[in-house]
């Protein structure tokens, strides 16, 4: 079939790459030239593992191609999907202005019984509201549009597209869902499950379940608060949780938040949906204060332990250093990364921080000035009175311990991913603090902020019988 993506981002680039690989002839059509510049000359400019590989195989294939808006591809298109960006607008409500914009362009250059497919996260309503845009714009309601949400993680995006655990299309129209199911053929006859519903189900399941998920997260977050606080262990109440086949063990990893370009916004979308049509979502309300507020405490949490090591009165400059900018391993995205939380606001009270990323620091030097970088996280270290780990990076849990502390000056070590054995931290000399367990004789425990109604998105952070006022994320 001929495909047009709109759009080659971390979706569009990825699904479009392995429709390809599927057997299809794809078009990404791309219009911001620093993406289709590269892509054009042969590069990849986001960091996906293995995609740089299939597009590669792709492209001399002849299967995959990369081209502006004006592409005449669009005539010949069968399918023409939209992977455009769709980010949170007033209030948290989604921002639908590149996906009316794209519907837009493309509308007049469809031919009659071409399928307009969103791959994009869309709330319920979108299909049909870009339905009737592209009816007026032809004049004719010969183009249907279906919602095909997708699930894919960065990181680990090849695999979970061609590996689907499912694939949802929502048609309100017989044909177009025909169209969809050819489309699909290649991994349906695999075995990956496809589910057929009508639109606006297909845009609710979406949400619903990184909404699921989420939920998830925000659990084990504040169970590993509880874990600390009752004197437990996070890993082994995950463990004996997990083991039980109704609740599983994956996505049961407490951390320092949830981050990147789709938790945070799809929550927020959600919840302004409940709001905006009278069925209010409180316990997605509730989770999005609770991340917000997680994420914002952990700077609290270091400009704490960093006070209680400064000796009487004389007060010396403190420098941290971050390891990790991405809002998880396995991707370049910073989008809603718990370092554009905590970096700022350990600058604002006065810290001098380097960083470390082993993929992102080009993203992150551009949304956090005023902060050094180093090559490696040991030189990121040097001088360093604390250490603070904020993505599970493997060569973060492959440190050697001995070498990080010599190159400190302190010996705090925040490891909010719990990558390192305390024990081996504590044999190189370090006080290794992680969540949701027992933290190292001698250092403060965790004491959990809020960032009460009012705060003017400052978060409070308990200490001793004050507070601390900590800046929140500028994101
Ligand atoms: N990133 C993920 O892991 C993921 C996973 C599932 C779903 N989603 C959803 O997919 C959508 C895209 O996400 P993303 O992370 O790929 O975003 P992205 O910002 O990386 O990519 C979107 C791309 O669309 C391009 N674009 C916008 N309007 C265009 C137009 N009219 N013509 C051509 N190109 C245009 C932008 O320049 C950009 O490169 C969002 O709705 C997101 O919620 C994302
Ligand atoms: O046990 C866990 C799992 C994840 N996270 C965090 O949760 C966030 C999201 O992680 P993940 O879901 O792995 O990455 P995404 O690439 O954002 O993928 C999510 O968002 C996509 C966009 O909608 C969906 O397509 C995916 O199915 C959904 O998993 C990150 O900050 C992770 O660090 C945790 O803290 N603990």
């Amino acid at each position: 079939m001929n495909i047009v993506m709109i759009g080659a981002g971390y979706v569009g680039l990825t699904t479009g790459a392995c429709l390809a690989h599927l057997g299809h002839s794809v078009t990404c059509v791309e219009s911001d030239p620093r993406r289709l510049g590269p892509l054009r000359a042969g590069d990849i400019p986001i960091y996906e593992p293995g995609l740089a590989d299939v597009v590669q195989a792709c492209r001399l294939s002849g299967r995959l191609q990369f081209a502006d808006p004006d592409t005449p591809a669009l005539g010949t298109a069968d399918v023409v999907m939209l992977a455009v960006g769709t980010p949170s607008g007033a209030d948290g409500d989604i921002d639908l202005a590149q996906i009316h914009e794209a519907a837009r362009q493309i509308a007049p250059r469809l031919r009659p019984g071409a399928v307009i497919a969103i791959k994009s996260t869309v709330v319920a309503g979108t299909a049909r509201s870009v339905a009737a845009l592209v009816a007026r714009a032809r004049g004719a309601g010969d183009v249907a549009v279906v919602s095909n949400p997708e699930f894919l993680r960065e990181g680990s995006a090849l695999a979970d597209f061609l590996t689907a655990d499912r694939i949802v299309v929502g048609a309100d129209d017989p044909a177009a869902a025909g169209v969809m199911a050819a489309l699909y053929a290649p991994l349906t006859e695999q075995g990956v499950p496809y589910v057929r519903t009508g639109t606006i189900d297909a845009e609710l399941i979406k949400y619903a379940a990184n909404a699921c998920l989420a939920l998830r997260i925000g659990f084990v977050n504040e169970l590993a608060d509880l874990c600390e606080a009752a004197g437990g262990d996070i890993a082994r109440v995950t463990e004996g949780i997990g083991l039980d086949s109704r609740i599983g063990p994956r996505f049961l990893q407490a951390g320092p938040g949830f981050g990147g370009s789709c938790f945070p916004k799809d929550t927020r979308a959600f919840a302004a949906t409940g709001r905006r049509l009278g069925a209010r979502q409180t316990v997605i309300e509730a989770l999005i204060a609770a991340n917000e507020a997680r994420k914002t405490a952990l700077a609290g949490r270091i400009l704490q332990a960093l006070d209680a090591r400064q000796n009487g009165t004389e007060r010396r400059p403190r420098r941290v250093a971050v390891l990790g900018m991405a809002f998880k391993a396995g991707t370049d995205d910073v989008r809603d990364a718990a370092a554009l939380s905590v970096v700022p606001a350990l600058t604002a009270a006065g810290v001098t921080v380097t960083g470390h990323d082993p993929k992102a620091r080009d993203q992150a030097a551009a949304l956090l000035p005023g902060v050094g970088w180093a090559d490696d996280p040991y030189d990121a270290a040097a001088g360093a009175d604390a250490v603070v780990i904020l993505t599970e990076w493997e060569e973060y849990r492959r440190l050697d311990l001995g070498r990080l502390a010599q190159r400190m000056s302190g010996k705090l070590l925040f490891d909010f991913r719990n990558l390192l054995c305390p024990d081996a931290a504590a044999r190189a000399g370090l006080d290794c603090i992680g969540i949701g367990r027992a933290a190292p004789p001698g250092t403060t425990p965790a004491q959990h902020g809020t960032a009460p109604k009012g705060s003017g998105g400052h978060a409070r952070v308990r200490r001793g019988t004050g507070w601390l006022q900590v800046a929140a994320s500028p994101s």
